[in-house]
């Protein structure tokens, strides 16, 4: 180190100075506050019932800090910050209720938070179906479910939600997956025999497990924070879970990202009783049921291709009633509000035996 002398000066100024910003990022944050707390007086001022949190303003928010971001801050990471900010901003008028599949510490809920931010207030829900009837019956504002993972495809319990559901999709959330193998303090690290998690991370940890636990014995149960739960007695057990279950349940690490994929995510639905305007980068989900006739997948597909309408996903599910017989959820760029857009799904709906526009929603941003 150079001169030593000087450094505990440096420190000095250099902390005065933190303290000086602090105390002008308070007095901005606060200012911002204001602000969103004025914008909310103006859309109750139109009308009494007003929903103060538009998914599609927030998205251009964190939008615009990413590209705007100086550095030396990772610009994912302001716009968390910012994220944080507009969650209590808007919980100053009146905190988002936010049910999801739970129990605590699911990945369902860290999605939920991601999405949302901590000053939401998040209610965990035994099943996806109890999160669609939370939302329709009125008693929260928003539902998050999980939709498909990179490993191991589509949530199929989401999907069939939706065919008997009046809900409109609202947001996407993409999370990034790290399960981790977990123990509790009394667990005996060099004797564990079996280990509790969620079917689908035992799918996405199958290689890992074969290799470092083959004799295991593998109990799958409703949820991996119920897996983190479950450990907490056993000194024989392990499970796996995430971070979020892990800190909840107070468990330590045996073994971190023990998922055999690296780019392993989740992508989750935000469902809501609004549909939304546009952001400027959306995506839109329908669900279409065709006749049972040969060239019925060509019929459905040919519009977007020739309309040049970018497809994201594409799900066939097999139809519950006579009507349905296939049933395709289709996932593609844009917005119904879109004169393009609405003229491909113009001509979908035409060849369809039915139609149903699950919602237009941003990107998700983070
Ligand atoms: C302030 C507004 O209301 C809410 C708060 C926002 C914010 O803090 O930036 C953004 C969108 C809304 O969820 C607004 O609509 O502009």
């Amino acid at each position: 180190m150079s001169d030593s002398s000087n450094s505990p000066l440096d420190l000095a100024a250099l902390r005065q100075r933190i303290d000086t910003i602090d105390s002008d990022l308070m007095r901005l944050i606060s200012e911002r506050a204001e602000c969103a707390a004025q914008v909310a007086h103006v859309k109750t001022a139109d009308d009494p019932d007003a929903v103060f949190y538009r998914p599609e303003r927030e998205a251009q928010v964190l939008r615009r800090v990413m590209e705007e971001n100086p550095g030396p801050l990772h610009r994912e990471e302001m716009a968390r910050l910012f994220r944080e900010i507009m969650s209590a901003c808007l919980a100053l008028e009146k905190p988002i209720k936010v049910a999801y599949l739970g129990p605590e510490g699911t990945f369902t809920q860290q999605a939920a938070l991601k999405h949302f931010g901590h000053s939401a207030i998040s209610l965990p829900m035994a099943a996806i179906d109890e999160v669609f009837r939370e939302v329709e019956a009125g008693a929260v504002n928003y539902g998050v479910v999980p939709v498909e993972n990179s490993t191991e495809g589509v949530v199929n319990n989401t999907l069939d939600s939706f065919m008997d559901s009046g809900l409109h999709i609202s947001g996407e959330v993409v999370l990034r997956i790290h399960h981790h193998l977990l123990m509790s303090s009394i667990t005996r690290q060099d004797k564990i025999s079996r280990i509790y998690s969620h079917p689908q991370s035992f799918a996405q940890c199958r290689k890992w497990l074969d290799a470092h636990y083959p004799h295991a014995e593998r109990v799958a149960v409703s949820s991996n924070a119920e897996a983190a739960r479950l450990v907490k007695t056993e000194w024989h057990s392990a499970a796996i879970a995430g971070d979020m279950a892990a800190q909840l349940y107070g468990l330590d690490h045996v073994a971190e990202k023990i998922e055999d994929r690296p780019d392993n995510s989740t992508r989750f639905l935000i469902i809501g009783n609004e549909s939304v305007p546009p952001s400027g980068t959306d995506k839109t989900s329908v669900v279409v049921a065709m006749r049972n006739e040969p060239g019925a997948l060509h019929a459905l597909l040919e519009p977007f291709h020739r309309h040049h309408v970018d497809m994201t996903r594409l799900e066939t599910r097999p139809s519950r009633t006579g009507a349905w017989n296939y049933v395709f959820f289709i996932d593609f760029k844009g917005h119904v509000d879109e004169p393009e857009i609405a003229s491909v799904l113009e001509e979908v709906r035409r060849g369809a035996q039915d139609m149903k526009v699950l919602g237009s929603y941003p990107v998700g941003v983070l």
